[in-house]
C-alpha cells in the first residue's frame, strides 16, 4: 500500500490526534493543520509539523497543501457540540460548511486526490428505528447536522465533476482515550456525557445533570452508540487504504459498534469502573438531542474488514477515567 503524504485538519484536537497517532504509529508521512481553537499542540507528536492555520483561510490551505506535497486529507477541523449549534447556527454553518468550501477549493487547486471526511450520526436526525444504515433517510434536526450533511453534498458534486475521491464517515459517540495514554478528550468546555462524568469521578465537577428523562426509551434517557476514539482512528486508516485503492469509488461509512447504551446505563457503567457513584442531576431534556442514534456498521465491516478492539464499554470508560486521572494530575 503505497502511504501517500496525508494532511489531517483539527489534528490538535480529539479525534484528529488519535488518528494522527495511528497514523505516525504505522509509518505514514503526516500533516496537522489546526487554529488551536478547541486543540492543544501538545496533542500532535514530535516529528509531525503542525501549521497553526484556519482550514477556512483557502489561499493559506492551498499553499500548506502544495508545500507538503499533499496527496489525501482527513478533515476533522470543525465546530462540534450540537447544542451550541441550535443557539449559534450562523457560526456553525462558517465554521463546519464555509471552512470546508475552502478546505475543498484549496484541494482542488493543489491536486488533491482522496479526501476523508468526519461527517455525524446527526446528519439522520432522529430516525424511529434503529440501527441506522447508511441508506436511512438524512433529516438533520440540528444546525449541527445540518452543516454536515451541506458538507457531505458538495464532496459528492466536486468529487463527481473534478475526478478525486471522498469517504464520508458518520460517527456515533466517539468516546475514551488512547489506551497507550498518549492522548484524549481535553477540549475546552466539555459537554459530552462521558468526558462530563469523569470529569465529575474526579472532582472538576460536583454532578452530572442528567438531560431528559421522559424520552421513549427503556429508562426515559437518550441512547447513544459509544465508539472508542482508537477504534475509530483505525477506521480512518482502512478507509484512507481504501480511497486509495480504487480511486474511482468514494463512499459513506457509519462508525458504531451497533449496540445503544442509555444515560442511566452509562452512569452505571462509569460507577462500576471508578467504585465511589457519581452523583446525578435528574433534569430537562437538552436542545437538539435525538431520542436514540444506534448504528449499522455492516458497510464498515464488510467492506474495510475493520475489526474493532476496544468495544467493551468498561474498556472505553476505563481509558477515558485514566486520561482524566492523568490530566488532573
Ligand atoms: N466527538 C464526537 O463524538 C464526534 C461525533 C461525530 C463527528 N465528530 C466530528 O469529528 C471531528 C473532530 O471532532 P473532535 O471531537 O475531535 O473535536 P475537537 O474540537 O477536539 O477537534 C476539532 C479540532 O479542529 C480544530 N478546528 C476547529 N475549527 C477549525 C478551523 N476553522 N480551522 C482549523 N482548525 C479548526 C480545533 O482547534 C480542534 O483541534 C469534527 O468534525 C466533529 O464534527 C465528532
Ligand atoms: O452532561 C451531560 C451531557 C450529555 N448528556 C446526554 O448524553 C447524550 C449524549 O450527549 P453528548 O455526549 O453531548 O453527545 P451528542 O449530543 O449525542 O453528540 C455527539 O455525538 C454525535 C453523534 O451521535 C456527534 O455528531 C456530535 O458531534 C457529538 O458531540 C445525550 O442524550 C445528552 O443529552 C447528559 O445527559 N448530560
Amino acid at each position: 500500500m503505497s502511504k501517500l503524504p496525508v494532511l489531517v485538519t483539527g489534528g490538535a484536537g480529539y479525534i484528529g490526534s488519535h488518528a494522527v497517532l495511528t497514523l505516525h504509529d504505522a509509518d505514514w508521512q503526516v500533516v496537522v493543520a489546526d487554529n488551536l481553537s478547541n486543540g492543544r499542540r501538545e496533542a500532535v507528536p514530535a516529528g509531525v509539523p503542525l501549521v497553526e492555520v484556519d482550514v477556512g483561510d483557502e489561499a493559506c490551505m492551498e499553499a500548506v497543501l502544495r508545500e507538503h506535497g499533499i496527496q489525501a486529507i482527513m478533515h476533522f477541523a470543525g465546530s462540534i457540540v450540537v447544542p451550541e449549534s441550535v443557539s449559534d447556527p450562523h457560526f456553525y454553518y462558517r465554521n463546519n460548511t464555509v471552512a470546508s468550501h475552502a478546505l475543498i477549493g484549496a484541494a482542488l487547486k493543489a491536486g488533491v486526490r482522496h479526501v476523508l471526511f468526519s461527517s455525524t450520526a446527526a446528519t439522520y436526525g432522529a430516525p424511529e428505528t434503529v440501527p441506522i444504515d447508511e441508506d436511512t433517510p438524512t433529516r438533520p434536526i440540528n444546525p449541527y447536522g445540518h452543516s454536515k450533511l451541506m458538507t457531505e453534498q458538495m464532496l459528492r458534486d466536486c468529487a463527481a465533476a473534478y475526478g478525486f475521491n471522498y469517504g464520508a464517515l458518520r460517527y456515533f459517540n466517539v468516546a475514551g482515550a488512547d489506551p497507550k495514554g498518549r492522548s484524549g478528550q481535553a477540549g475546552k468546555g466539555a459537554t459530552h456525557l462521558l468526558k462530563v462524568a469523569c470529569e465529575a469521578a474526579v472532582g472538576k465537577r460536583t454532578h452530572v445533570d442528567v438531560f431528559g428523562t421522559d424520552y421513549p426509551t427503556p429508562d426515559g434517557t437518550c441512547i447513544r452508540d459509544y465508539i472508542h476514539v482508537s477504534d475509530l482512528a483505525s477506521a480512518h486508516v482502512l478507509a484512507l487504504e481504501g480511497l486509495i485503492a480504487d480511486p474511482a469509488t468514494s463512499f459513506t461509512m457509519n462508525c458504531g459498534y451497533g449496540r445503544g447504551t442509555s444515560v442511566l446505563e452509562m452512569l452505571d457503567a462509569l460507577d462500576r469502573v471508578n467504585g465511589t457513584p457519581v452523583k446525578r442531576v435528574m433534569g430537562e431534556r437538552r436542545a437538539g438531542d435525538p431520542p436514540q442514534l444506534v448504528a449499522s456498521n455492516r458497510r464498515l465491516v464488510e467492506r474495510l474488514g475493520w475489526q474493532p478492539a476496544y468495544a467493551d464499554s468498561e474498556t472505553i470508560i476505563r481509558s477515558a477515567l485514566e486520561w482524566e486521572r492523568r490530566l488532573n494530575r
